[in-house]
């Protein structure tokens, strides 16, 4: 269900729960092409300090591969689930890997029209196949009726719509899920979810997160069901940065 009503977001109101955070939009200005972003100057920094502050409760949940979150934050390693939570780790450093369906038959099809077209790019993940076309938009007819055909030949995959992308991905896993099963673990658990995003994608968070009596904070413009609303990756830097200095008491019995 879409939200009309914005209430107030204060990251720091929120130092008990657990906060997730997607990558690509939300922490990070889209870019041209996938290696392209830039992150911030002092933005670890700052993730860095936020996580000391929620004691580890911080993770990002991103469609993009845990690898390129750790080689984006380097030197920061959080909890990460990537590929729309067909991969995941957790808190103690261990790799959960969903099964996925094969991809075979799609990536002939992507492949194929990928090389027949100037500016398409196609990211081959684990468990996942993401159709750009950001650099050729006249293409977006083309890709959908290729990813069409493509999700036809994957049984078990399910197409997502993203900012510019197109995406097969495992019909058993969403960004909902994966905070789910971080929610099941230590030091999350039994914790009230913060999910941030800006795409289509992130909506599954943002519905289990407001389900659990959590908040959901859509950035950006667009329809979504998130309760809150942040204009910009700029603007949650600042929602960080002060959460990461605030002297909310937590459960924890942290005096201010
Ligand atoms: O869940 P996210 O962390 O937001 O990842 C979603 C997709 O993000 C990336 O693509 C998007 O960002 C690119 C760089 O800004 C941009 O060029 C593209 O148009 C966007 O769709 C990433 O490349 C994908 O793998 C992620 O699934």
């Amino acid at each position: 269900m879409m939200s009309t009503e914005v209430e107030k977001f204060d990251l720091a109101e929120w130092l008990d729960g657990a906060v997730f955070l997607d990558f690509d939009g939300t922490l990070v200005d889209l870019a041209e092409t996938p290696d392209t972003v830039m992150v911030a100057p002092g933005l670890v920094q700052v993730l860095a300090t936020l996580r000391e502050r929620l004691q580890g409760r911080l993770a990002i949940v991103s469609g993009r591969p845990i690898a390129q979150i750790d080689a984006m934050l380097a030197p920061l390693k959080l909890p990460v689930a990537g590929v729309h939570g067909a991969e995941r780790r957790d808190y103690n450093g261990q790799l959960h890997i969903a099964k996925a369906p094969s991809l075979d038959a799609a990536q002939l099809i992507l492949r194929a029209l990928v090389l027949a077209h100037d500016g398409l790019l196609l990211e081959e993940k684990r468990g996942a196949l993401a159709l750009h076309y950001r650099l050729a938009p006249d293409l977006r007819v083309q890709c959908e009726q290729a990813m069409e055909a493509a999700l036809i030949a994957s049984p078990g995959t399910v197409l997502l719509h993203g900012k510019m992308v197109l995406e097969l991905k495992p019909a058993t896993v969403n960004k909902g899920s994966a905070v789910a099963e971080f929610l099941q673990e230590e030091p999350f658990k039994n914790c009230l979810p913060v999910f941030v995003g800006d795409d289509t994608t992130d909506e599954a968070g943002i519905a289990y997160a407001q389900q659990l009596g959590g908040v959901g904070v859509k950035v950006g413009a667009g329809p979504s069901a998130a309760r809150c609303r942040l204009d910009s990756p700029q603007a949650l830097h600042v929602q960080l940065a002060h959460a990461a200095q605030s002297n909310h008491s937590t459960s924890t019995g942290d005096t201010p």
